[in-house]
């Protein structure tokens, strides 16, 4: 199909971009932890040049000339410093930029087709975290602890290497006194503190939880006279989870400022140890500043990146929640190559014009043969040898008992799921999975989202170009003109949040009208009239098989009401198709047909 192959050219070019845009950040990302190493190599020489040139002009020389290298060397070293560390910012920044835009695209394009599947585990509040919180906390992953760190260890290399020129047994026992400022005091924050930060987490979440299912039910909690109570609750949990953050924070600080003591211990140490090559004659007397100073930034540099690796796992879960959710995207992908392998081979098939012995048939004309779906990670199946026909215009009723598996149906009938067993075909060809699966149908639900605009914008979602006659005969068939009509700003009337302007059964002739001007051959209704009240319900009923004559309907329902107009109604129970047949055929052959039908119009019965 051209679909599949597009696609896969397009994934092709996009992963050899993805691959070109990771070298180049890699690339880049070297270079600013060289130009950072370079800028604390500057830091430290600044130090080291400024400590000699205060100890030499300390012992009064003949004239300045004497300490004129020193000070160049200052100026140079001091400027360097600036220099290297805005280029650092500036490569460390554009490779991290870079890192984030293609991961971005690819997170996008995987994830894309997700959202708008409804059965998917990642909902589209998961996936605003995603693209903004998660990528950001990628991004402070690389600039403040992946950068850091390397600049780290390569501070630690040069400084203990420079100690071992001169001493090695000292530089051995700096290499373990640094090591722990660089990796055992990161790693005691680390291990020391997950069951806290675990437990912070926990109780953060059940406040937020908490709150936002008050924030649903709090009618609810009001009219229960409870809410001072809940309050009292809430705000009790809010001080638990604050207080263990504060705990944690704490923690983080003293962790600090014991590294802070070391790395002054440290100094000391250096300028005692520098005190004693002097005294020894192995360097002059003025270097003891100058090796002392020089020690602070490489120091700092190791504290710094001890400081980020303790903040590491907020950051490194974020990174976990971006690997599920491609890996979920990447699953998706392959139930899409599959079916898409299903549609080529049913696609051969049509080459020798015949699909097991039927005829291709009309392009819209629905099928069904011995279709079973299983949900993943389920043991049974949900539906169980599907049998359904419905050429153009047939209209089929879908009858069942809560959790019978009528949505998960409907759910295949949209190509969002494809069967585990059996064909769902459309023309002859299969209902798979993919970006353009609802092409074919409308669906009108229980609750059809009105968004905050005008009553115009909101019949024209599906069809912005429609031009204003064809909303209006949308409106007319959907039986609104009367309403339209009364309101003094007509269409451009705003519906308000969640189209609380109006009243249910009108929202839901707005959302028909919708439909209509879609102008899909077939239409999936989900209980579109459960709510109302009986009246307006046959009135809605009655406007709505109207206005989709000649159409294919499949329509889900609870209630017998409308059967009469139906080709054909289904019963399903447990997946399976337990009662087919025409209305009069099953008064006549089914006393269980009868005896719901006299429950649900006791009149007609
Ligand atoms: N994502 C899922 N994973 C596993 N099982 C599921 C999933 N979605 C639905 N099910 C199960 O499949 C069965 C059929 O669900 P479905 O929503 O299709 O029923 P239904 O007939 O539409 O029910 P209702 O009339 O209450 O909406 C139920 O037992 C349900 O628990």
């Amino acid at each position: 199909m051209t679909f599949t192959s597009t696609g896969r050219r397009g994934s092709g070019r996009a992963a050899s971009q993805t691959r070109a845009a990771r070298r180049g950040s890699t690339a880049k990302l070297a270079l600013a932890a060289l130009l950072g190493l370079g800028a604390l190599l500057c830091a430290a020489a600044l130090l080291y040049t400024s400590g000699h040139l205060i100890s030499s002009s300390a012992l009064r020389p003949e004239n300045v000339l004497m300490v004129y290298v020193p000070i160049v060397l200052v100026r140079t070293f001091g400027f360097g410093k600036a220099v290297m560390q805005y280029l650092e910012r500036l490569a460390g920044h554009s490779a991290a930029l870079r890192v984030l835009s293609s991961l971005r695209g690819r997170l996008y394009r995987l994830v894309e087709p997700l959202a708008a599947r409804p059965r998917s585990r990642v909902r589209t509040g998961d996936m605003l975290g995603l693209m903004a919180e998660d990528i950001e906390r990628v991004q402070q992953l690389l600039l403040r602890f992946a950068l850091p760190a390397l600049i780290a260890a390569a501070a630690y290399t040069v400084g203990i290497a420079a100690i071992g020129r001169l001493d090695p047994g000292f530089a051995v026992f700096m290499a373990c006194y640094a090591g722990y400022l660089l990796l055992g005091a990161p790693a005691l924050a680390l291990l020391g503190g997950r069951e806290r930060r675990r437990r912070a987490r926990q109780a953060r979440r059940r406040a937020y939880t908490e709150l936002t299912d008050a924030v649903f039910g709090m009618q609810d909690w009001m009219l229960s006279g409870r809410t001072r109570e809940w309050l009292a609750r809430f705000a009790e949990q809010r001080r638990h989870a604050a207080a263990l953050e504060g705990g944690l924070r704490r923690r983080a600080w003293r962790m600090h400022w014991l590294s802070q003591c070391l790395s002054g211990v440290a100094i000391i140490l250096l300028s005692l140890w520098a005190g004693g090559l002097a005294q020894q004659g192995a360097i002059g007397p003025t270097w003891i500043a100058a090796i002392a100073l020089a020690g602070m930034p490489l120091l700092e540099a190791l504290i710094r990146s001890g400081d980020a690796t303790a903040r590491v796992t907020d950051d490194a879960a974020a990174l976990r929640r971006l690997r599920d959710t491609e890996l979920e995207g990447e699953r998706l992908a392959a139930d899409d190559a599959r079916s898409a392998a299903e549609a080529a081979a049913a696609d051969a098939a049509l080459a020798g014009h015949e699909v097991d012995g039927h005829a291709a048939g009309h392009p819209c004309e629905l099928r069904l043969e011995r279709v079973c779906y299983r949900y993943p990670g389920e043991t049974g199946d949900t539906l169980r040898d599907l049998e359904l026909h419905a050429p153009p215009g047939k209209r089929i009723a879908v009858l069942g008992r809560s959790g019978a598996g009528k949505s998960t149906l409907l759910s295949l009938l949209q190509g969002e799921l494809a069967p585990t067993a059996g064909r769902a075909l459309l023309g002859g060809h299969p209902l798979w999975a993919g970006a353009d699966s609802q092409a074919h149908c409308a669906v009108l639900g229980q609750q059809p989202h009105l968004f905050d605009t005008t009553l115009a914008a909101n019949i024209r979602i599906g069809r912005p170009e429609a031009d204003d006659a064809a909303v209006m005969r949308a409106v007319r068939l959907a039986g609104l003109e009367p309403l339209v009509e009364s309101l003094p700003m007509g269409l451009r009337t705003r519906v308000l949040e969640g189209g609380r302007r109006f009243s249910g059964g009108e929202r839901q002739r707005i959302a028909l009208a919708r439909v209509i001007l879609l102008d899909r051959p077939i239409v999936l209704l989900d209980e579109p009239a459960v709510g109302l009240d009986p009246r307006t319900e046959q009135a809605l009923l009655r406007t709505l098989l109207q206005a989709l004559e000649g159409r294919t309907l499949i329509w889900v329902t609870h209630h017998l009401t409308g059967m009469e107009a139906m080709d054909e109604i289904v019963f399903i129970d447990e997946g399976a198709i337990t009662l087919r047949g025409t209305h009069r055929q099953l008064l006549q052959s089914s006393a269980h047909y009868r005896r719901l039908y006299r429950l649900d119009r006791p009149a007609a019965g």
